[in-house]
């Protein structure tokens, strides 16, 4: 079967990723993913340009149906994932960049332009930026200044990490804003924001920071997923990639992201409930369904969903 596809310059030989922030944030968690022979490519934690503890524990929690994460931006600082990147590698790296400010943003990614690094750089828009403001990805003007600003000095492989769209109104005005950017891909969906998980037997939440609300990963996030994988793939420019991400538990779950659009396929939640075995689960699945189907390979259905 043919697994491999090409972005940013990079060779993935898998369409398997490691969904930012789930096992990728230190130097040992990012070992244990080159370990992986199923992973096609391997994603940093979003860094941002100073080290961050996050927020206080409990900041994670996980549910039979997903799972619940308030975790604050805890990374270790760009620094130490620009010069990860640019270590030898077996797998291309996507490198996740994040900024509580334009500011930030735009100091951060001219310390990666001007580096050798030559692989895939992914900014997170789903951060806030300026506190009181909703998250920079879901301010389409605010959206369109920050790429105008970050490609009058940025010629590397660069795409976005977006947040989950609910109005079909709202994917146009996305894609209106990132079709007028040489972006390399585009990666949907980040959390579903502000969620709250409540013990009834205790009477109270489960995570400690934002009073329990938090952002909501897993299955019961797979159909909005889908939807924004999908409506995006409809919307941008064919010369923008789209990588899936959210609520793959299965291969069936692969196979759907690959039919709505995805090139390359994350997986979060379920490597926290699995560990990293899942990826050889996942493989097995997928090539198992496409045998089934005569597919040989992922091109032979990429975007192929149809409509009744
Ligand atoms: C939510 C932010 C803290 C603004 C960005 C980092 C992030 C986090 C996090 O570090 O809390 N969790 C997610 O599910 N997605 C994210 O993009």
């Amino acid at each position: 079967l043919n697994f491999t596809s090409t972005l940013g310059g990079q060779t993935f030989n898998s369409p398997f990723l490691n969904a930012s922030g789930i096992h990728c944030q230190t130097a040992e968690e990012l070992a244990d993913l080159e370990g992986v022979k199923e992973l096609g490519g391997i994603v940093t934690k979003s860094a941002t340009l100073e080290a961050r503890a996050g927020n206080d524990k409990p900041r994670y929690y996980d549910l039979a149906y997903g799972s619940i994460n308030s975790m604050g931006l805890p990374n270790s600082g760009y620094n130490f994932y620009l010069d990860y990147v640019q270590k030898e590698h077996a797998k291309p790296t996507i490198l996740s960049v994040a900024g509580l400010s334009v500011a930030d943003v735009i100091k951060l990614l001219k310390e990666v332009q001007a580096s050798d690094y030559q692989g895939l750089t992914e900014l997170n828009l789903s951060c806030p930026n300026v506190i009181g403001e909703p998250q920079t990805a879901y301010d389409f003007e605010t959206t369109r200044k920050v790429l105008t600003e970050v490609f009058s000095f940025f010629t590397k492989p660069l795409g976005v990490k977006l947040p989950p769209y609910f109005d079909l109104v709202h994917f146009d005005q996305i894609a209106a804003v990132l079709n007028d950017f040489p972006l390399t891909h585009v990666n949907t969906i980040n959390s579903v924001g502000n969620g709250l998980v409540v013990d009834v037997e205790k009477e109270q939440v489960v995570t400690k920071p934002k009073g329990g609300f938090g952002g909501l990963g897993g299955a019961m996030v797979l159909p909005t997923a889908l939807a924004n994988v999908r409506a995006l793939r409809q919307r941008l420019n064919p010369s923008i990639a789209i990588l899936g991400t959210g609520g793959v538990t299965t291969g069936a779950d692969v196979f759907a992201h690959i039919l709505c659009g995805a090139q390359l396929v994350s997986v979060g939640t379920q490597v926290i409930k699995e560990g990293l075995g899942v990826y050889a689960r996942l493989e097995k699945e997928l090539s198992d369904i496409m045998e089934a189907k005569g597919y040989t390979s992922l091109e032979d259905f990429r975007g192929k969903l149809q409509v009744m």
